[in-house]
């Protein structure tokens, strides 16, 4: 999913960073204006482990990577000595503005292309963007000091700023004891001296947006908001309504942390099921989803402990906010299994996650995805579980409470135009 930030200083551009974590575990750099040139630091883990040192030196933009292009061991902000991008998205036909494997560097590049040709910084932005299919929100930092923002037409991906400070989430510029406004969908901002000078719209299309439901659903921070709607006030509507359209006779409802937690809310509330917590996180693992693959079913092992007492002879319904590869879910199963639950009823309080994503979320490859292989008796039956239910795609849409969704995942609709050849290079770009 990868987090973004600017900031005046590049130690500010640290600290957005942590807020912003949750986003991407894989790689983290800063780019910064140092006398005329661009300076950077980065490396491959968390943002701790990433970078070691930065001073206060800026203005500066910054990156949390979870990859969907390029491989795993790439960094952004990708750069050269006088411009440095910092992107989170996934642009499906990269191919086409530069020969190369990673999206993140054909943008850079194509942009590049645009400033040799003797087009100022802005026009060269704009220029490549309105080629581009897929999604992003973007930062682009130049060696005299200006930050440029965008964010595409249809508004996939989150982005937030107050004057020179812009952050993937709004939670995140809060943590810097900010205010935050989002930038809308195909707007354009330039940043220079710590204001903002210019403000554009990038393309033509003022359409419908497709504001990605996977970003309520999982990604974001539960504080956050996203196109004027709290996340986790979102989740809690969409177990509210699991449990109307899934209900089940049981006697507690355990929340799958982290993300699960808000949904589990709505879902005791609605079935006036009792929530307890039986579900005990270890804090050091990170979120399994966002690692690569290898790293995931080692995790999962050692990812939850159970408190019995609150399992042991009780029939329990375990909420989770999505079931994507099945992993976690059967580990948890076995676990309350283990521990003596008398029944397990699983509910996903997302739909059933059946098909690719090309705008910029790790789901790959449909043979990776349980539920496009497998119907909830068959799940239910290789979990040991008592039943299986998933919420449906009109629950999620009127729990999120706007239409405006990217809902491809879960339909096999895309909101913009995807070819085999972009199939093809998406997964080996992915996979390089
Ligand atoms: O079906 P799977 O492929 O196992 O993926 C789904 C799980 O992964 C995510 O949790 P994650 O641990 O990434 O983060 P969280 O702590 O924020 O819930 C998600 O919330 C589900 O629990
Ligand atoms: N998840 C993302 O936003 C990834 C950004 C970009 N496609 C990369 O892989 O570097
Ligand atoms: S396909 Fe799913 S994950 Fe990808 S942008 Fe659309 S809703 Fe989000
Ligand atoms: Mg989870």
């Amino acid at each position: 999913m990868c987090g973004i930030a600017a900031a005046r200083g590049a130690d500010e551009v640290y600290l957005l960073l942590e807020s912003l974590q949750h986003r991407g575990q894989e790689s983290a750099g800063i780019a910064w204006v140092e006398g005329d040139e661009i300076k950077f630091v980065g490396g491959l883990g968390l943002v701790k482990e990433a970078i070691k040192e930065v001073t206060d030196k800026g203005p500066a933009i910054g990156h949390v990577r979870y990859s969907t292009s390029g491989g795993y061991s790439r960094i952004q902000p990708v750069h050269n000595k006088h411009y440095a991008l910092a992107f989170n998205g996934n642009i499906v036909n990269f191919y086409e503005l530069w020969n190369t494997d990673w999206d993140a560097e054909a943008l850079l590049m194509a942009i590049i292309n645009e400033i040799t040709k003797g087009k100022d910084v802005v026009s060269s932005v704009k220029e490549v963007l309105r080629r581009v299919r897929g999604s992003y929100s973007l930062l682009m930092l130049t060696s005299k000091g200006q930050v440029i923002v965008a964010r595409d037409p249809k508004g996939f991906r989150p982005l937030a700023f107050e004057g020179a400070y812009v952050a993937s989430e709004t939670a995140a510029l809060e943590d810097l004891g900010k205010g935050w406004k989002e930038v809308e969908a195909n707007e354009l901002l330039l940043i220079e001296e710590g204001e903002i000078v210019r403000k554009e719209r990038i393309s033509e299309y003022d359409g419908k947006r497709a504001y990605c439901a996977f970003e309520y659903v999982y990604f974001e921070r539960p504080e956050s908001y996203f196109n004027g709607i709290n996340v986790h006030e979102s989740r809690k509507r969409m177990g509210m309504i699991l449990a109307k359209e899934k209900p089940a006779d049981a006697d507690v409802v355990i929340p799958v942390p982290d993300s699960g937690r808000s949904a589990a809310i709505g879902f005791s509330r609605a079935s006036g099921i009792p929530l307890d917590e039986a579900l005990v996180k270890n804090r050091y693992v990170g979120r399994s989803f966002i690692m690569p693959p290898g790293m995931r079913e080692k995790i999962a092992i050692k990812k939850y402990g159970v408190v019995k007492e609150v399992v042991e002879g009780k029939r329990v319904v375990v909420v989770d906010d999505s079931i994507i590869r099945g992993t976690t879910m059967k580990r948890i199963v076995k676990l309350l299994r283990d521990k003596g639950a008398k029944e397990v009823h699983v509910r996903s309080a997302s739909p059933k996650v059946r098909a690719p994503c090309y705008m910029g979320i790790d789901f790959p490859d449909p043979k990776e995805l349980i539920a496009s292989m497998k119907t909830e008796e068959e799940l239910a039956e290789l979990w040991g579980a008592d039943s299986v239910g998933y919420l449906s795609v009109e629950g999620l849409v009127k729990a999120i409470g706007t239409e405006e969704l990217c809902l491809a995942c879960f339909t096999g609709k895309y909101p913009i135009r995807i070819t085999e050849e972009d199939k093809v290079r998406h997964l080996r770009a992915h996979r390089s």
